[in-house]
């Protein structure tokens, strides 16, 4: 699998999120990635499906939207409608995990489940048939620039061991502290989806940031 680089517009001047879009796209981002927080869940407040709707039109690249919020089944048609191309639930959030990755399928778009660091691999493998990505939170959520916690690293490995296994095809992506110094060791353990913000907005030439993220592995 090609390795994909999705800038998280939580670290965007969000007075020119145009303007951050369009440059990380020329720049040759795969994903735009949307953090979606509301101060239940993750103890800090987001955006919602308002402002996935504005910057829709804004590019032609997929937009991953990470949904960190209680009760994620009831939002599921907002961001499809808005115009999510991915749309990914916590494992921890949801109380009918199988039951939710369905709505979103229903919903015609893709669908991703989410662990966090402490979450086991195990909660997760009997929905891997359903999805088509796969989420190993490298950070615990709810704020950009945070420290890559390495020991992740052997989830990811785990469920690349289950997807080959089971025959599955799903993508793995990794969020949180990955730049140019942890992004070998994600792809190495079998992440093809590298989820990047501070890394990205927080450098001038938003260019050469994801060239030295592509550079590192
Ligand atoms: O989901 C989250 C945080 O909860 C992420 O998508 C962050 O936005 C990643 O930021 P960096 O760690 O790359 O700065
Ligand atoms: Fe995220």
């Amino acid at each position: 699998m090609n390795t994909k680089i999705a800038p998280s517009i939580l670290s965007a001047d969000f007075a020119r999120l145009k303007e951050e879009i369009e440059e990380v796209e020329a720049a040759g981002a795969d994903y735009i990635h949307v953090d979606v927080m509301d101060g239940h869940y993750v103890p800090n407040i987001t955006i919602g499906p308002l402002v996935v709707e504005a910057i829709r039109p804004v590019t032609n690249l997929p937009l991953d939207v990470h949904l960190m919020i209680e009760q994620p089944e009831q939002y599921i048609k907002p961001f499809a409608d808005a115009g999510a191309d991915i749309l990914t639930v916590h494992q921890e959030a949801c109380t009918h995990l199988h039951r939710t990755l369905q709505l979103i399928k229903n919903a015609g778009v893709k669908a991703g489940v989410v662990i966090n660091p402490a979450t086991p691999a195990e909660f997760i493998k009997p929905v891997l048939q359903q999805v088509d990505l796969v989420l190993l939170m490298t950070v615990n959520p709810g704020f950009g620039g945070q420290s890559f916690i390495s020991e992740v690293l052997e989830k990811v490995k785990t469920i690349s061991e289950w997807r080959n296994e089971m025959n599955l095809d799903f993508e793995i992506e990794v969020d949180g502290g990955v730049n140019a110094e942890t992004a070998a060791a994600c792809v190495n353990a079998g992440a093809n989806v590298l989820v990047a913000g501070s890394a990205i907005f927080s450098k001038e030439d938003r260019q050469q940031a994801i060239q030295e993220i592509r550079n590192a592995y």
